[in-house]
């Protein structure tokens, strides 16, 4: 008995493959090949073993925690794997395509907008799911107010919000981006970038900051993982769930809240101050991002996030690497400063000598591409397999995907 496994349901949906019948599962295996999927095996004998898609999934609302029943574990033997079909589904005028991938708050998929043909990635959020995030709703809400009025090239667009009152879910739509700078960094082996290009996207990033100031609003998440690129380079800044919006009458940038991610916080947040200038904030955490992208490394290490909370209230972060240009490290020691009233303001750091003048690409370094876990080198669209699916289905028997996609 493995009570990870299984919890029986039932569901007047209809499953598998369109039966009315009522499908009583007995077992639910954890997938082989995608972790997206589930294999369910029921009471609809051994050929009813089948594969659901995310869709089906969340409308089941299957709870794996939850084991109130146990059943046994299937036999590898006995599990009949099919590929996944790929269902043409629509949310509004868009056409879903893949999961992008997926934070705590819900999974990113990648969409078609049937009117305009634009590529969109839209986060899927659920309401029961955003109660057991503390501060969940609150911090949705948030990010949809911000975004709703934030317009910048190196600022995420938020094109449209979907509510579906019966599904209980919201879909927020948004610019499509093919890569994260945080998983661009892991797939290289020294976990950094060249100079030249971690001077491209802190200059971009420097852009997006002076904007959102300028706005009044403070991120208080600024990461390489928030940070987005589109194909044509273009980087964004995106999670605004704990960014903040100033008091339009206060002159100063007092916060009350930090709740972002622990080794890019700043000592003050780190020693629990009560309150804190937000703007300095954002200046510390993309100092430890330039850290990040151009040594591999962090400022501040420990074994975990309590060490590492201690270790940022208690000491001067490490230096930076000798071999770093003296430039460079210049001014991640400055961005740096415990104290917030030293670290620079976004204006001061672009006068900055490292950022005034264009790193080399040197010998023997290669600029990192824009990659994400799922796409593949072309980024090529991950709606287009199920726009096949819809219009040529019976086609399939005869052709392959790729004969399809690019003609014999
Ligand atoms: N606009 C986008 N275009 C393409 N992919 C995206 C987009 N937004 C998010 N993603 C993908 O979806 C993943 C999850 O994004 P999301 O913003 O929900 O969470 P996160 O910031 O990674 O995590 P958390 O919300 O837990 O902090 C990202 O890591 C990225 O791979």
């Amino acid at each position: 008995m493995d009570p990870r496994m299984c919890r029986k349901i039932s569901s007047s949906e209809s499953l598998p493959d369109g039966e009315n019948e009522e499908f009583e599962v007995s077992n639910i295996i954890a997938p082989q090949e995608s972790e997206e999927n589930f294999l369910l095996e029921g009471n609809l004998g051994r050929h009813s073993v089948t594969w659901l898609d995310d869709d089906q999934i969340e409308d089941l609302d299957l709870n794996l925690d939850h084991t109130n029943l146990f059943f046994h574990r299937v036999d590898s033997a006995d599990i009949i794997y099919r590929s996944k079909k790929k269902k043409c589904k629509m949310v509004g005028k868009y056409v879903m395509g893949d999961v992008l991938g997926e934070g705590s708050y819900g999974k990113v998929k990648e969409m078609l907008d049937s009117e305009t043909l634009c590529r969109r990635a839209v986060k899927i959020l659920k309401k029961r799911k955003l109660r057991r995030i503390p501060n969940g709703e609150q911090n949705v809400q948030r990010e949809i107010q911000l975004l709703r009025i934030l317009r910048h090239k190196n600022v995420i667009e938020l094109v449209d919000v979907i509510y579906n009152d019966e599904k209980q879910k919201m879909y927020l739509v948004m610019e499509f981006c093919v890569g994260v700078l945080q998983d661009m960094l892991e797939s290289t082996p020294s976990k950094k970038f060249p100079q030249r290009q971690a001077h491209e996207y802190f200059t971009q990033l420097l852009d997006g900051l002076e904007y959102l100031h300028g706005q009044g609003v403070v991120h208080k998440d600024i990461k390489p993982g928030n940070l987005l690129l589109t194909l044509d380079q273009m980087l964004k800044i995106t999670d605004f769930g704990v960014a903040e919006a100033l008091d339009m009458f206060s002159p100063e940038d007092t916060c009350y809240t930090g709740q972002g991610s622990p080794a890019f916080q700043p000592p003050e947040i780190a020693n629990g101050a009560e309150q804190f200038s937000g703007i300095k904030v954002d200046i510390w955490s993309s100092g430890v991002t330039l850290y990040n992208m151009t040594t591999g490394r962090y400022p501040f290490e420990g074994d975990n996030v309590y060490r590492l909370l201690e270790a940022i209230g208690r000491g001067e972060p490490a230096p930076p690497p000798q071999n770093l240009a003296p430039t460079l490290q210049c001014l991640l020691i400055h961005m740096l400063k415990r104290n917030p009233d030293e670290r620079p303001s976004v204006q001061e750091i672009r006068r900055h000598d490292w950022v005034r003048s264009r790193p080399p690409l040197l010998s023997g370094e290669t600029v990192v591409g824009p990659r994400s876990r799922r796409s593949d080198e072309l980024h090529s669209s991950t709606v287009v397999p199920y726009l096949v699916e819809r219009h040529y289905a019976s086609a399939h028997h005869f052709f392959t995907e790729r004969e399809l996609r690019h003609g014999k």
